[in-house]
């Protein structure tokens, strides 16, 4: 097993990294958590492969258990959801001393997240990310967020885990579509500090050849996103470099209304069309985007789309959070492996 230490403080915690750890769940939990009842938080998908054998699990230590079952996809992710929760919460008599543990990808561990963020004033939560973007990203860092029709994780907070498990083997069960899209994420970490990183992603053929290095790759993106969190836990600053892409993709997603693209989609159509941009402004080394675009299209990511109504994604952009004072701060590549945060208006995009 490979451990990783997120150094914060009194918010500190540990992300264990072990193919086949879900088999020892119930007694990895039970080293850290002393109470007595468990509220699981998955997805209809991920509990019909794992919600019976992680509930068997944690029984066997002891706990009292709830299976929260939602419907896969963004849209679940959403503060309309949040009341459903929170009464089955309520039912189950959860407490303050008690624990939410999600069970699935970052829409799961961004919702349920936020519920113990919220929930009784916040109670502890621990990720078990199932998804290949939820292993590489969203289960660390603390983020936790619903969607507005607005836009995307309008509501949110900061509330880390105790704990991240991280079984690799479960990706064996995730659809091709969804593998891609951790792909975004983790390409994005190659793109925006990592090289080596990125020149090995792109000499893979592919999933089947990346499989054999996986636990590899997910410590490094792990690993990079915990060094940036422990210099910027509150994205103030140098944290906003992970959300290179994310401002256009997030506009896509929400102008889509979270039906045609999924996040990582979002982040793929986003890393290339700034890229594009900003190498045609003279920010960005010369053949950058296509660098871009090839290793997007080895992981069967979009990288290109018509979009007629332009006006509407601007409008999109003024919701992101790295909107300061009407001053957005963009991530730009000066190259691969070399991020940079620049000061511009929405005026950038067209
Ligand atoms: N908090 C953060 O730092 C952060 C970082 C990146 C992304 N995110 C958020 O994460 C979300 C996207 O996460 P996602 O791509 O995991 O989406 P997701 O949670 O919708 O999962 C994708 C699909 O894969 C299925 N699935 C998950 N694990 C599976 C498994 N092992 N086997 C079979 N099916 C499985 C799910 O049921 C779902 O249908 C977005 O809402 C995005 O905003 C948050
Ligand atoms: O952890 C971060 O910081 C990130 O930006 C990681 C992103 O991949 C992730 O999609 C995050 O949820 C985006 O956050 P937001 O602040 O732009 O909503
Ligand atoms: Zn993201």
């Amino acid at each position: 097993m490979e451990t990783i230490r997120v150094n914060l403080g009194d918010r500190s915690y540990n992300i264990d990294i072990e193919k086949g750890i879900r088999k020892k769940i119930g007694k990895h939990i039970k080293q850290i958590f002393k109470g007595k009842k468990i509220a699981i938080i998955t997805d209809e998908n991920v509990d019909s492969y794992y919600g019976n054998e992680v509930e068997r699990l944690i029984k066997h230590e002891g706990y009292e258990t709830i299976r929260i079952v939602l419907e896969p996809g963004e849209k679940t992710k959403s503060f309309n959801t949040l009341p459903y929760i929170y009464n089955e919460l309520l039912k189950f008599k959860l407490t303050r001393s008690d624990l939410i543990l999600t069970l699935g990808g970052g829409v799961i561990g961004d919702l349920g997240g936020f519920v113990a963020a919220t929930f009784l004033r916040g109670i502890d939560f621990i990720q078990f990310p199932t998804s290949l973007l939820a292993q590489v990203d969203s289960s660390v860092g603390g983020k936790v967020a619903v969607d507005l029709e607005e836009g995307k994780n309008l509501i949110g907070a900061f509330h880390h885990p105790k704990a991240v498990f991280i079984d690799s083997e479960m990706l064996e069960t995730l659809e091709e579509k969804f593998f891609s899209d951790g792909m975004a994420e983790v390409i994005k970490y190659g793109c925006i500090l990592d090289k080596n990183l990125f020149d090995k992603l792109d000499s893979f053929e592919g999933r089947e050849q990346l499989m054999e290095y996986i636990d590899e790759v997910i410590f490094t993106c792990c690993d990079i996103k915990r060094q940036i969190v422990e210099r910027d836990e509150r994205d103030t600053g140098e944290r906003m470099i992970l959300n290179f892409g994310h401002t256009l993709g997030h506009a896509i997603e929400k102008y889509f209304n979270y039906e045609k693209f999924t996040h990582g989609e979002g982040v793929a159509l986003g890393m290339y069309e700034i890229t594009k941009l900003s190498e045609k402004k003279g920010l960005t080394k010369l053949g950058t985007v296509q660098k871009i675009q090839s290793i997007l299209q080895r992981y069967k990511l979009p990288y290109e789309i018509q979009i007629d109504e332009k006006e509407k994604i601007i409008e999109a952009i003024s919701l992101d959070k790295k909107n300061l004072n009407n001053v957005l701060n963009l991530i730009i590549l000066k190259e691969i492996g070399n991020a940079n945060i620049i000061k511009e208006s929405s005026d950038f995009f067209k």
